[in-house]
């Protein structure tokens, strides 16, 4: 295993009483990465997020925590995790530097180094202006600051975040998710949600869990290539009859939009854009469109989950 590989998980399993939340998930994280880890409700996040961090023993499986074995050697491996769970630890009645004190001597902090560690968990977090504010008095962006910086305390090699962007206006959003990526630049971060553009915003790398199994593991930047359907959308000022349309190379159907925009479907593996456009210019249709049509990754999400098999339900072993 090299230095820049942060997290290791094999095989890992988690079963409760007729149910394997959990199943043979295997997975990487390289320093400098962050990874995000998206499923619907119920797919395995939370319980393979508390795994990986300590607090919920799987039923089998391998963790290596920046080369310590989570399972041999806990309390070191712990102390190169941060996590913020869904719900944040927050005490609301301390203050955010009282608070902050409390978890870096929670994560064993030399006592000579807990004022430096808050202050640069403050500054990393945006949190200076308010270390003297009572958590319960800030906003919830503020109070998703606080639980980061819990996170990052002790300076941790990996840092997981559960849904952190959860119940923030959009401002509040667009903070965080800046902030994870600067996490991400000096820690290896992983990033727990549902909301397919947050990965897509935030992450190098994302995997895709569905009923406790990993379908999808790849670079953000790939999920591009599945993005791409197969149509274009052009548009023309002075369109042709429709069956001139249907008749250029490699289209299959043409559907108008309106009476100057259609919607040209073609074959997934070719790109007809180029002889359109040339025969556009050529015949004086004055293109002023041609766009190839993506796919949300809301639809992508829906294409990998909806074709795995309802498999979860286990016989009791
Ligand atoms: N303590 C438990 N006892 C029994 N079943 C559980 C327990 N905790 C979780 N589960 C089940 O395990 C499965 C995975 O749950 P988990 O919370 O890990 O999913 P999730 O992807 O984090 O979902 P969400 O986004 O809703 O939090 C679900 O079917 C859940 O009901």
């Amino acid at each position: 295993m090299s230095n820049d590989n942060l997290i290791s998980v094999e095989h890992l399993y988690r079963r409760y009483a007729g149910l394997v939340a959990v199943k043979d998930v295997s997975f990487e994280l390289q320093r400098g990465e962050v990874l995000g880890f998206l499923g619907p409700n119920g797919a395995g996040k939370t319980t393979t997020m508390q795994i990986i961090t300590g607090n919920l023993a799987p039923t089998s499986g391998r963790i290596l925590i920046n080369g310590l074995d989570l399972l041999d050697r806990p309390r070191q491996a712990k102390g190169e995790i941060g996590y913020l769970p869904e719900q944040p630890p927050l005490y609301r009645e301390l203050t955010v530097d009282e608070y902050l004190r409390f978890c870096a001597r929670l994560n064993r902090l030399r006592r000579d180094t807990i004022t430096a560690a808050v202050d640069r968990a403050k500054q990393r977090c945006g949190l200076e202006q308010v270390g003297r504010r009572l958590i319960n008095n800030l906003s919830k962006g503020y109070q998703q600051r606080v639980g980061i910086a819990q996170a990052i305390i002790h300076s941790p090699a990996v840092v997981v975040l559960d849904e952190p962007t959860v119940g923030l206006d959009p401002i509040q959003i667009r903070e965080i998710r800046e902030l994870i990526r600067e996490l991400g630049e000096e820690h290896g971060v992983i990033l727990s949600t549902h909301i397919l553009p947050e990965v897509q915003m935030t992450c190098d790398r994302v995997q895709i869990i569905n009923r406790g199994q990993l379908v999808f593991s790849d670079h953000v930047d790939n999920l591009d290539r599945r993005m791409q359907s197969s149509s274009l959308i052009l548009g023309l000022q002075q369109p042709p009859a429709q069956h001139i349309l249907e008749a250029l190379p490699g289209i299959n159907d043409v559907q108008a939009l309106d009476n100057h925009r259609f919607r040209l479907l073609h074959a997934a593996e070719t790109n007809p854009a180029g002889a359109i456009a040339q025969q556009a210019v050529e015949q004086g249709w004055g293109l002023f469109e041609l766009t190839p049509e993506h796919k949300t990754l809301e639809q992508i999400f829906v294409e990998i989950t909806s074709s795995e098999q309802s498999d979860t339900e286990i016989e009791a072993a």
